[in-house]
């Protein structure tokens, strides 16, 4: 296979920032000067638009990259539609539940399965015709993909490697991602996910709605939280390559599969600011209260997709990472609460600080959670006598854990075979049940 690099153009594999009007080119003077659509273009290539939002979205929210590859997108035989698998949109199955869910670490693989094989729907909202709401996936692989490429119509990808590295490479360049950080594929990139440590494991957020960007920072000031720079898209590589090769395509909820006779991971340049990119949670920039009380989850939002209702998102993506916890007679952890908002948890690895304890394997690295609109949740019984217990005049150092929240505006609904996994916690609801009455009107 010949895979060549943008090495000899650029030191770095990846160019930082985010939503930057990039430039990049594998071949020296790939990319036209001066004009995106030439008569002819450099080295014999073809010029192809690629546009994330509608051609008059404001300038502030506009996404899109030019591509200057070997053969258009348009090459490729029909597509077929494939069989329902366990990857799809189906979120309304099963009636949406009011209990509160978890389950145990999703199994890695027993038989061969490359990441789209090894996709598992958990839970979603909406769907890709309405453009908006999210399909949560667990995925589990245990083989490269192989003459084999993807790309999801539906939604932009938001992936959140748990176990394994993956080499995802895409139409605009490759992205090497650990557990701790996270990927983001837009909407119909092409790619394909290859296994540096034979085994991965981790969570997809399709995001149906309005791609991810930076939440305001409001009186935070100009820096903080996840920081522009830290964002790093890669550089344009490309391969050459010919053979009989399969075209996945996810569209309106289903898989479809295409022939085609060469790699579309072609793109030998490409400027614009629609681009992969991935990020390192452990930059994250966390902010928390130095006085007194737990804040408002949403000041760990990663990243976020707005709704058409302004502070409303249609899905937002918080971390819980490692920090300090200083707050006085505070209660330190999550408080108990019910919210308008559905929230879906997974676990990177370590322990998140409301449950400490808990039934069976508790929140387990690999597992997850889901507390729907006004479900009653926060912290376990364990956690909730370790946190009246201790000195708030000491602080606390919060470490080794790693958890993420997917947040959304709808009900999150499981899927069937969501509800009906082993996996599934049925003694959840016991973490809460050692929370007894205190309540003593004598006593102030
Ligand atoms: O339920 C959870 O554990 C997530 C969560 C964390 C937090 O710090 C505040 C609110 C909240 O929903
Ligand atoms: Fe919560």
């Amino acid at each position: 296979m010949t895979t060549k690099t943008a090495d000899t153009v650029l030191a770095a594999g990846y160019m930082s920032g985010f939503g930057n009007e990039f430039a990049t080119e594998a071949l020296p003077g790939a990319l036209p000067r001066g004009q995106n659509s030439p008569q002819r273009v450099p080295y014999g290539l073809y010029a192809e638009q690629l546009s994330g939002t509608a051609f008059t979205a404001p300038r502030h929210m506009n996404r899109r990259s030019w591509l200057y590859r070997i053969r258009p997108a348009a090459l490729h035989q029909p597509f077929r539609l494939l069989a329902d698998g366990r990857f799809h949109n189906r979120f309304d199955e099963a009636p949406a539940t009011p209990n509160q869910l978890r389950w145990d670490p999703f199994p890695l693989p027993q038989a061969p399965a490359d990441f789209v094989d090894g996709l598992f729907t958990v839970a979603g909202n909406g769907g890709a015709a309405a453009q908006s709401g999210v399909g949560i996936h667990v995925y589990a692989a245990n083989r490269p993909m192989q003459g084999r490429y993807f790309y999801d119509a539906d939604a932009e990808l938001l992936i959140v490697p748990q176990q394994g590295r993956l080499r995802i490479a895409t139409e605009l360049g490759v992205l090497d991602v650990a557990p701790v950080e996270i990927a983001v594929i837009p909407r119909g990139v092409r790619f394909r996910v290859e296994l540096p440590d034979g085994t991965a494991r981790g969570y997809v957020c399709e995001n149906f709605g309005a791609p991810l960007r930076l939440p305001e920072l409001g009186p935070i000031g100009a820096n903080g939280l996840a920081n522009a720079r830290d964002f790093l898209a890669p550089v344009a590589a490309y391969e050459d390559v010919e053979g009989d090769f399969e075209l996945l395509a996810k569209f309106q909820g289903a898989l479809w599969s295409a022939r085609l006779g060469h790699s579309p991971l072609d793109v030998v340049a490409w400027h614009g600011n629609l681009a992969p990119y991935k990020y390192d949670l452990n930059r994250f920039n966390t902010i928390g209260s130095i006085s007194y009380d737990h804040p408002d989850p949403s000041i760990f939002t990663v990243l976020t997709s707005p709704s058409d209702t302004p502070g409303t998102a249609n899905m937002d993506f918080a971390i819980f990472p490692p920090r300090w916890l200083v707050a006085e007679h505070t209660f330190r952890p999550p408080w108990f609460h019910r919210n308008v908002a559905s929230e879906f948890m997974g676990l990177v690895h370590g322990v998140y600080d409301a449950k400490e304890g808990g039934a069976k394997g508790g929140f387990a690295p690999g597992g997850a959670s889901l507390h729907n609109c006004m479900s009653g949740h926060g912290p376990d019984a364990a956690s909730y006598a370790k946190a009246v217990a201790i000195d708030t005049s000491k602080p606390q150092h919060v470490v080794d854990t790693m958890a993420f929240m997917f947040e959304t505006r709808l009900v999150i609904r499981p899927t069937r075979q969501a509800l009906e996994a082993p996996g599934l916690q049925a003694d959840y609801w016991r973490c809460w049940q050692d929370l007894g009455k205190h309540f003593d009107p004598e006593r102030r």
